[in-house]
């Protein structure tokens, strides 16, 4: 699903005006009329709702959906906040159609006034304000998204196309917000709904389509995706019935350290959950025993320090790929064998964990990684990597420079993991859930992109089909077992399930 800026949104209205038989103020209706349905289905007409509108078309939307309801028997009242001198033309043709049919409904708020006092019972519509947002609001109008932030803690409020106050494609930090508990948006996601700074202030968002012209949303190029089941099941690849273990590639994992064999277990566990061929782990000599038990069908070499400060010795341009870094340590000798590694092996690895880490503090280091490379800080790790940044809009332009600069697929993860590829196109997943904030799920990860890139997936195709499938994973372990009680080994046994769902 592609995510429009608002300019983009503006554009895709026009050219569905323009080519389909439907008026701008008949697309209002239509918009309208989603909500209206959403909220008819979850509050019962005795609610009484109080819609809160704006002077432009996210205001006409809100004149449109008090005049629906009351259509419906709901006790809804309009109020419009006048932040400025001029309405827009659909604004007037609903505040006129509210009008002429319930005159009782609509309510103006000078702009001097505050909210007035409300029964408690009473359900909030945000229509203030929503793609057209130029500036930061202040003001009067500041005053007033205030008094709806304080209401969020009695109130239920659903706020239309997005909270008032949000800019749909850049940071609103610092500014304010209105904070809802449900949006109703249109057609797309907006940018700004991904942002972890973000959180706690759309409450859960709802995609409500209102046929915006399909030719628009297929030509309009644009960066920014959300990663969706149906692409990846266009990536996946079922194994051939003549395949042998040669078919899908002999990786290896450095992994683990003293007292972190267990990152180093879990990759490799997640790693044959997830298809690889052959598996070799490189673990240091403490871990020889471990792994031999932990993990039977995976080979074992080790280093004959504690670390992985010996160097890489094997012959290294066997495998088809490496995963290198959960549990690794950070030792002088380990980024000094990390160095040697990147000259004699120039095909796409997968680095996480200490590895990121070891690039952070050794200069240079990230430019020799070899192109196409897999990169998968957490926002710690992504910080040591490419230092603070003031918002999230700017930690993606950071990661998207770094992608197409260094030629690597980097990954950011979170609730919306962002991955940013060197072609300049950011993805974002949306499998996954709190439960897998637990400490290995990281390592996991790892182990799956290892394993895809083994099988002959491209870079990009790895990346996109591991995060959606360690999401999926994570989310078929919550449901059985509740987020809290999950762990990271309930990942790599629900790994099975998920792909399963891809064969169908
Ligand atoms: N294709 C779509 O997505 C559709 C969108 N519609 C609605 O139209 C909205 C966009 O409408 P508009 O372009 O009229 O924009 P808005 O309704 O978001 O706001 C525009 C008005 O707010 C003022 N304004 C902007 N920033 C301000 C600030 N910081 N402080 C005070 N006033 C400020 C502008 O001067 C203008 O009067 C969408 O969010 C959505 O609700 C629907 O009606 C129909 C279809
Ligand atoms: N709230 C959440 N929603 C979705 N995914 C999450 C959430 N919390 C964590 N994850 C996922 O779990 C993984 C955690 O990785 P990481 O922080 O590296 O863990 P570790 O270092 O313990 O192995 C990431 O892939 C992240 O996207
Ligand atoms: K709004």
């Amino acid at each position: 699903m592609k995510i429009f800026t608002a300019q983009q949104i503006r554009e895709a209205d026009a050219y569905t005006i323009q080519h389909l038989p439907i008026s701008s103020l008949d697309l209002m209706e239509r918009a309208a009329g989603a909500c209206t349905s959403w909220i008819c289905k979850y509050f019962a007409p005795e609610t009484p709702v109080y819609i809160y509108c704006g002077m432009g078309n996210n205001g006409g939307d809100g004149l449109a959906i008090t005049r629906l309801l009351r259509n419906r028997d709901y006790n809804a009242h309009a109020f419009v906040l006048h932040h400025s001198e001029k309405a827009t033309a659909d604004h007037v043709a609903n505040r006129e159609a509210l009008l002429q049919k319930y005159p009782h409904a609509l309510h103006d708020l000078p702009n001097t006034t505050s909210i007035p006092a409300l029964p408690a019972d009473v359900l909030i519509i945000d229509a203030i304000l929503g793609t057209g947002l130029s500036r930061p609001v202040e003001g009067w109008l500041a005053g007033i998204i205030q008094q709806l932030q304080t209401l969020h803690a009695t109130h239920t409020i659903i706020s239309i196309d997005l909270p008032s106050g949000m800019q749909a494609d850049s940071s609103s930090v610092n500014t304010p917000v209105v904070k809802a508990h449900h949006t109703l948006s249109f057609e797309c996601y907006k940018l700004a709904f991904l942002f972890p700074e973000n959180a706690g202030i759309t409450g859960e968002v709802h995609i409500l389509p209102i046929g915006l012209h399909p030719d628009y949303i297929q030509q309009t190029p644009t960066p920014f995706q959300i990663s969706e089941e149906s692409l990846i099941k266009s990536i996946y690849k079922p194994r051939s019935p003549f395949a042998h273990k040669g078919t899908y590639g002999h990786a290896l994992l450095i992994a683990g350290s003293e007292g972190k064999m267990g990152a180093a277990i879990l990759s490799a566990q997640s790693c044959l959950r997830a298809g690889v061929g052959l598996l070799t782990c490189h673990v240091p000599k403490c871990g020889y025993t471990i792994i031999q038990i932990a993990v039977p069908p995976a080979m074992c070499i080790v280093d004959d320090q504690y670390d992985h400060s010996s160097g890489f010795q094997t012959d290294v341009s066997k495998y088809k790929v490496i995963g290198i870094g959960p549990g690794i340590g950070t030792a002088a000798g380990t980024a000094w064998a990390m160095e040697r590694l990147f000259e004699q092996y120039r095909q796409p690895m997968v680095l996480d964990a200490d590895a990121l880490n070891i690039l952070a503090t050794t200069p240079g280091l990230i430019d020799k990684v070899p192109a196409g490379s897999l990169l998968t800080p957490h926002p710690k790790e992504f910080e040591r990597l490419f230092g603070k940044t003031a918002n999230n809009r700017e930690q993606l332009q950071v990661l998207s420079h770094n992608a197409i600069e260094k030629r690597l697929c980097i990954l950011l993860k979170g609730r919306y993991t962002a991955m940013a590829f060197p072609d300049g196109n950011i993805f974002f997943n949306t499998t996954g859930n709190p439960g897998m904030a637990t400490g290995g799920s990281g390592d996991v990860l790892t182990g799956i992109l290892t394993a895809l890139l083994a099988q002959g997936y491209s870079s990009k195709d790895a990346m996109l089909m591991g995060v959606y499938m360690h999401g999926m994973a994570g989310d078929y372990a919550a449901e059985t077992l509740s987020q809290e009680a999950m762990t990271a080994n309930d990942i790599i046994d629900y790994l099975g399930k998920s792909f399963l769902r891809l064969h169908r």
